[in-house]
């Protein structure tokens, strides 16, 4: 499958607006600050993960519809650019409320969104059946589709847990390399909706609570980095790390309000393999896969809002 194919399944099945992102079409983009903790400091030579360093940070519903209903359960992501004194992008973070990612390959991960997609005006039976055949060909998606059946949908933008599920490396002044994985936890806790109050709200109130929540003080998220130990694979998103592996803090994100040029922003790609020196990507073949995905949704979504 190239990333062209996968972009072409992703619109068959969502249909999303010309002009969107592909997956994620609804968003926006706050202004942050990384400040860090200390406790990578010697591990990598990245100085905006060991330095105070302006980011701008978009949430988003994992939906290709700019439509979707917020109240539902699915995906959320929370997606960063770490910043150069000038305002360029150094650095990308793009996490997601999954704890591992459903498949060890793209064409997994496109199938899920066909299934997923495809249960809206479905009855129950073809929804279920169509389910069943994807779990026969990707048994791996097993655990995350139970922990998304386990859970109701966020009750905000900050109270989710995001993780960027791909090994990475963090690099030293030595040239040493140890893989880790990124994690955004919140400063709250993990709150989910509570379906009484599903019912009150609108079926986009994700970002107006985000908003409101600003109002009255910065919302704060933890940056751990999981490492991992021999053995641990590096290139399999799907299966997850052993829980008692080591977790540092890297740093916090300090959210402050809505970005004012918010509009140049949502035109640009968050990508996961955009990565400042003193890090660096893995051998994960769905890592390797976003990028070109990325682009290709990019471009027509660019080409379309031009
Ligand atoms: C084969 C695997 C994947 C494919 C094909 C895929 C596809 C896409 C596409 C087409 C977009 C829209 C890009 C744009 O127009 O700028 C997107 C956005 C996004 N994806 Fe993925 N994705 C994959 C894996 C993942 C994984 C593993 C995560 C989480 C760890 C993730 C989280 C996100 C987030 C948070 C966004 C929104 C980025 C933003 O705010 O601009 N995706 N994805």
């Amino acid at each position: 499958m190239t990333a062209e194919q996968s972009i072409d399944r992703i619109e068959a099945a969502g249909e999303p607006r010309p002009q969107d992102r592909r997956l994620h079409a609804r968003g926006a983009v706050y202004d942050a600050t990384f400040v860090p903790s200390g406790q990578i400091t010697g591990m990598t030579t990245a100085a905006h993960l060991t330095t105070e360093t302006p980011v701008v940070i978009r949430f988003s519903n994992g939906s290709p519809k700019f439509s979707s209903d917020d109240r539902g359960k699915g995906i959320r992501g929370m997606s960063v650019k770490f910043l150069s004194a000038e305002g360029k992008s150094v650095h990308d973070l793009v996490a997601a409320n999954f704890r591992a990612f459903p498949s060890r390959d793209p064409e997994g991960f496109i199938d899920l969104v066909e299934a997923l997609t495809g249960l809206a005006g479905k009855s129950k039976l073809q929804g279920l059946g169509k389910l069943g055949a994807l779990l026969l060909k990707h048994p791996e998606s097993r655990a995350v589709l139970k922990q998304f059946a386990s859970r109701n949908a966020p009750a905000s933008f900050a109270t989710t847990r995001y993780d960027g599920l791909h090994a990475f490396y963090l690099v030293d002044a030595e040239g040493n390399r140890r893989a880790f994985r990124y994690r955004l936890l919140p400063q709250l806790g993990e709150i989910d909706l509570d379906p009484k109050r599903a019912a009150t709200l609108d079926r986009s109130f994700l970002i107006p609570e985000l908003d409101e929540r600003l109002s009255f003080g910065p919302v704060t998220f933890t940056l751990a980095f999981q490492l991992a130990e021999p053995g641990d694979p590096t290139n399999d998103p799907s299966s997850a790390w052993p829980e008692h592996r080591t977790l540092l803090p890297a740093g916090q994100f300090v959210i402050t309000g809505r970005n004012a040029d918010e509009e140049s922003w949502q035109r640009q790609v968050f990508d996961p393999t955009r990565l400042g020196p003193g890090v660096e990507v893995s051998d994960d073949p769905v890592l390797g896969f976003r990028p070109h995905a990325y682009g290709v949704s990019a471009s027509r979504r660019l080409s379309a809002s031009s």
